[in-house]
């Protein structure tokens, strides 16, 4: 397969190098930017060296539809200008900003603040939550890959909303990221002497991932509630910690719930649903597809805390959207993914 990443540079397109450099069915990769044409990839990126010297490629639409896939990493508001043209074109695109995964244009607009992707697009857009979403994956020529946050949250709580075993009204979600979840672009929130040693709340009841989410939950779970969300940057490079409280419904034990998990799950090796969890944190996935799931139900107060972790930039990005490559091609989902998390 020829591809081709725009966005290359950004921390997605790094990552999208990394799996797809020892993919077997990838013949030729090409990276794209905006701001460097010409700049031997390796000169930006050392640890590279060696492996992608090739210049940087200017970003031509007309040419783009020579190539097999295309993966944009791109900033919000850029995605939605550059594939309406190229669907149905030849490439399957496969993009992994949030310009197409909102079904209604006006929510975008409120929530991302921009402009959004022609109607007729956005229709034509499949969300890519793999484990959910397989067989329209499968027929997409536009998937829409999941924010990072999503990805975390919906793996956990779509097996026990959609069995109706937990309560979405009362449903609370606490989640907290890496600061590459922001992207390469410094700013001022991801100063290393603002991140240092703090931990702060951002985006207060204005993420644009509550849309995102309460659209997935009514998708798959046929549940129709706003949710509580929250989101924490702390201190690390990779991973989010999503941590779900919700009381269970009548009758609900625990073991409901861990079956419902593992049920859901049986066949898709990158949720690991860990039943007994001495220890769980972020850095078990670090650079990994994996996202592991655990859950609890406090006998004191009726409540289930479901926690989940994922290594943003691989399942909560570069991971999911070669995931959801590998099934558009009906490839086995798990080739070129099968590296094992990092011990750092
Ligand atoms: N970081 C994460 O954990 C996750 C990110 N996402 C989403 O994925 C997308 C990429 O994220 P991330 O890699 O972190 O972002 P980065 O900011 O690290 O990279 C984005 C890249 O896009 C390129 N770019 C910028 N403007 C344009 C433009 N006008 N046209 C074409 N290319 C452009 C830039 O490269 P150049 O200047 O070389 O063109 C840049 O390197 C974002 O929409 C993000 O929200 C989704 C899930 C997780
Ligand atoms: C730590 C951090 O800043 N994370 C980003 C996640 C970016 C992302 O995935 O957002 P999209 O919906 O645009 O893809 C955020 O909270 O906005």
């Amino acid at each position: 397969m020829n591809v081709g990443i725009i966005g290359a540079t950004g921390y997605g397109g790094l990552e999208l190098i990394r799996f797809l450099h020892t993919h077997p069915e990838i013949e030729k990769l090409d990276l794209f930017t905006s701001s460097d044409e010409g700049n031997k990839f390796s000169n930006k990126y050392t640890h590279l060296m060696n492996i992608y010297d090739e210049p940087l490629l200017k970003i031509e639409p007309d040419r783009l539809s020579e190539y097999d896939v295309i993966f944009t990493s791109t900033p919000s508001g850029v995605s939605s200008q550059l594939l309406p043209s190229l669907i149905d074109k030849g490439p399957k695109l496969i993009d992994l900003s949030g310009d197409f995964r909102l079904k209604d244009p006006l929510q975008y607009e409120q929530w991302y603040k921009k402009t959004p992707a022609p109607i007729e697009a956005i229709q034509k857009s499949v969300y890519g939550l793999t484990e959910w979403n397989e067989a329209e994956i499968q027929k997409a020529d536009i998937v829409a890959n999941p924010g990072c946050y999503p990805t975390a949250v919906l793996l956990s709580l779509l097996p026990l909303l959609k069995e109706n075993l937990i309560d979405v009204k009362h449903l609370i979600i606490d989640a907290k990221s890496g600061i590459s979840g922001a992207g390469n672009k410094p700013s001022q929130m991801t100063h290393f002497s603002e991140t240092n040693e703090n931990t702060a709340i951002y985006k207060l009841h204005q993420h644009q991932h509550i849309p995102e989410i309460e659209q997935a939950i009514n998708l798959f779970a046929n549940q129709t509630s706003p949710i509580t969300f929250t989101t924490h940057l702390v201190p690390m490079t990779r991973g989010i910690l999503a941590t779900s409280y919700a009381p269970v419904n009548e009758g609900v034990t625990e073991k409901h719930l861990i079956d419902a998990l593992q049920v859901t799950y049986a066949n898709h090796p990158f949720v690991r649903i860990i039943k007994e969890a001495n220890k769980f944190e972020t850095n078990q996935v670090y650079g990994s597809n994996y996202c592991d799931i655990h859950v609890k139900v406090d006998p004191r107060t009726n409540r289930a805390t479901v926690v989940s972790v994922i290594d943003n930039l691989v399942k909560g990005a570069a991971g999911q959207a070669i995931q959801n490559m590998n099934v558009q091609f009906n490839l086995d989902q798990t080739t070129g993914l099968k590296h094992v998390p990092l011990f750092i």
